[in-house]
């Protein structure tokens, strides 16, 4: 009796304490619920893989947009343990990349696990911003932006351009492309970036075309790494990674070789001038940067000791992102619109005819003449639309918690921008799989800025070369325009813009072009 009397205070504690366990349990439960309950609306997955076994690896792109019809604009997913938010609406896209808390790059293994947050493309924070900084003020001080004058970057584009159509009017078969645009496109980025260009035979220069096209590739297939670390100890993806990295470190070791070059060549004009050489008077000259590079080294200088961030291998990794993400994307964008030319014969009638006028015998127009041509403008847009090359944008990640639509988005979410959707929505474009250069025409004929138009996605973090693809791809197309007649060689063999290749960019199957000779106008 007494052990049972002595018993009941205590039970009645341990009941108590039960009690308030199981209470604050259902108060976290129901919080949890009520979180749950916030968040966008999305399928339900698989532990530990989310919903990643119902994406087609071969159209993502298409996978995620059938979703868009079943939750709406905005929806959220697991992609094996990263959490996606996707959002498929241009005002919603821009409202929420223009916010400081979504400059942040998704938690990703290749870009935190393998690039190790350095370089542009996957910094975050300060590194980040005094980067780009830098890279946008080396474009703007270089004319890129529409300030009147596009500086010394368009003789040089024209020039790599003129080369192009040369070496076309020398074939008289069918052309595969994709290897004249590599060399003279990432000829248009060394320029930039190192102050140079190849010449296609050299050595160095094939291994690093080399490297760039595995590399894209295997980026391409290595997307499920992304979101399973783990998969790394698999064969097929052990020597993805190791591709991956051993070649990070080839490139870095050629790009510092450039580098070191470029540091000598300053020294030696730097005494040549103090020698009173009349040949190296023109100070200012020598003190405007003259490519990527060149300003590095010049800021490198005036920062003295305390360079901070701006350190030899974050300038690798600048370089590395500022030609990958150039070429690949360029390359693409001028594969299609090229592509489109041959498909479409009575739009590629109709830029002719506007580029004779304009030219008047010309073999080439500048960048000023632009506004005078607007159907050529329009048409390398509905390009960029119609085959968007980058379907599923850049994601961003969030390092706060923040709304967007009302719904609740949980810090270290990832941010998937669908610009396929919103190139492809019919509310927006209706008969969106036409190319229709005149959707991008107001009524009196002049270029047109449409609001669902993001090809270089938006906001904060938008694109830092969309004014120098726009360039190259003006220049490179007009000139091509102005003296051959595009034609596909096989009509038969299918169109191949069906079934596109989805890696890295979205590219349209192998082709080949003829280039036919016009009569000079
Ligand atoms: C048609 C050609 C191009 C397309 C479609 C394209 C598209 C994009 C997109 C969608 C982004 C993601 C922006 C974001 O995260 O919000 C991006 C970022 C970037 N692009 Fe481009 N791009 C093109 C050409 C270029 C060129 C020519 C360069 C270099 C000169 C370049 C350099 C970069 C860099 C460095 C970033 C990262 C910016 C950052 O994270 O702050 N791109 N591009």
């Amino acid at each position: 009796m007494t052990s049972l009397h002595s018993s009941w205070p205590d039970t009645g504690l341990a009941g108590t304490l039960v009690a308030a366990t199981l209470l604050l349990a259902l108060l976290r439960i129901l919080q949890w619920v009520r979180l749950c309950w916030e968040m966008p609306p999305g399928p339900w997955g698989l532990p530990l893989v989310g919903y990643l076994p119902w994406i087609d690896p071969r159209a993502p792109h298409l996978t995620l947009t059938n979703l868009v019809e079943k939750y709406g604009r905005v929806y959220s997913l697991k992609m094996g343990g990263v959490s996606v938010v996707v959002i498929a609406d241009p005002d919603l896209i821009r409202e929420t990349f223009n916010q400081k808390i979504t400059t942040g790059r998704a938690p990703l293994y290749l870009t935190h696990g393998i690039m190790k947050g350095y370089g542009l493309i996957c910094a975050e924070g300060d590194l980040w911003r005094d980067h780009r900084k830098f890279v946008l003020g080396f474009m703007r001080h270089h004319g890129m932006k529409n300030t009147g004058s596009r500086g010394a970057m368009e003789p040089r584009i024209h020039e790599v351009g003129a080369q192009l159509t040369k070496e076309l009017a020398q074939e008289s078969e069918g052309v595969d492309i994709s290897g004249k645009l590599m060399h003279h496109v990432g000829n248009t980025m060394n320029q930039l970036i190192f102050g140079f260009t190849y010449k296609e035979d050299d050595g160095t220069w094939r291994w690093l075309r080399y490297l760039l096209e595995e590399g894209t590739k295997l980026v391409g297939i290595a997307g499920p790494l992304n979101f399973l670390p783990c998969l790394r100890y698999l064969p097929q993806y052990k020597h993805i990674f190791s591709f991956i990295t051993d070649n990070q470190r080839k490139t870095h070791a050629e790009y510092q070789k450039i580098i070191s070059a470029h540091e000598e060549d300053l020294l030696r004009e730097a005494a040549a001038q103090a020698a009173g050489d009349e040949t190296s008077s023109d100070d200012e000259a020598k003190d405007t940067p003259r490519h990527i590079v060149d300003a590095y080294v010049k800021k490198r200088r005036q920062l003295g000791e305390n360079v901070g961030s701006f350190t030899y291998k974050q300038l690798h990794h600048v370089a590395a992102d500022l030609f990958g993400a150039g070429s690949e994307t360029t390359i693409t964008t001028l594969k299609w619109h090229l592509l489109n030319m041959a498909l479409f014969p009575d739009i590629q009638t109709r830029i002719q005819r506007e580029l004779d006028e304009r030219a008047k015998g010309r073999d080439y127009v500048t960048l000023g003449e632009g506004e005078d041509l607007p159907f050529t403008q329009a048409a390398i847009m509905e390009s960029q639309r119609l085959r968007s090359v980058v379907p599923l944008g850049i994601p961003h990640g969030v390092s706060q918690e923040l709304r967007v639509a009302g719904y609740r988005v949980p810090r270290d979410t990832m941010i998937l921008p669908l610009l396929w959707f919103v190139h492809h929505n019919p509310d927006t474009w209706p008969d969106p799989e036409l190319y229709r250069p005149e959707r991008f025409l107001d009524t009196e004929g002049r270029v047109l800025k449409h609001p669902a138009f993001m090809p270089f996605q938006t906001g904060r973090r938008r694109c830092i070369g969309d004014e120098f693809a726009m360039m190259i791809m003006f220049i490179f197309t007009t000139r091509i325009l102005l003296k051959f007649r595009i034609k596909l060689e096989d009509e038969l063999k299918g169109d191949p813009s069906q079934e596109p290749v989805c890696g890295i960019t979205l590219s349209p199957r192998p082709f080949k072009l003829v280039f036919e000779p016009r009569e000079s106008k």
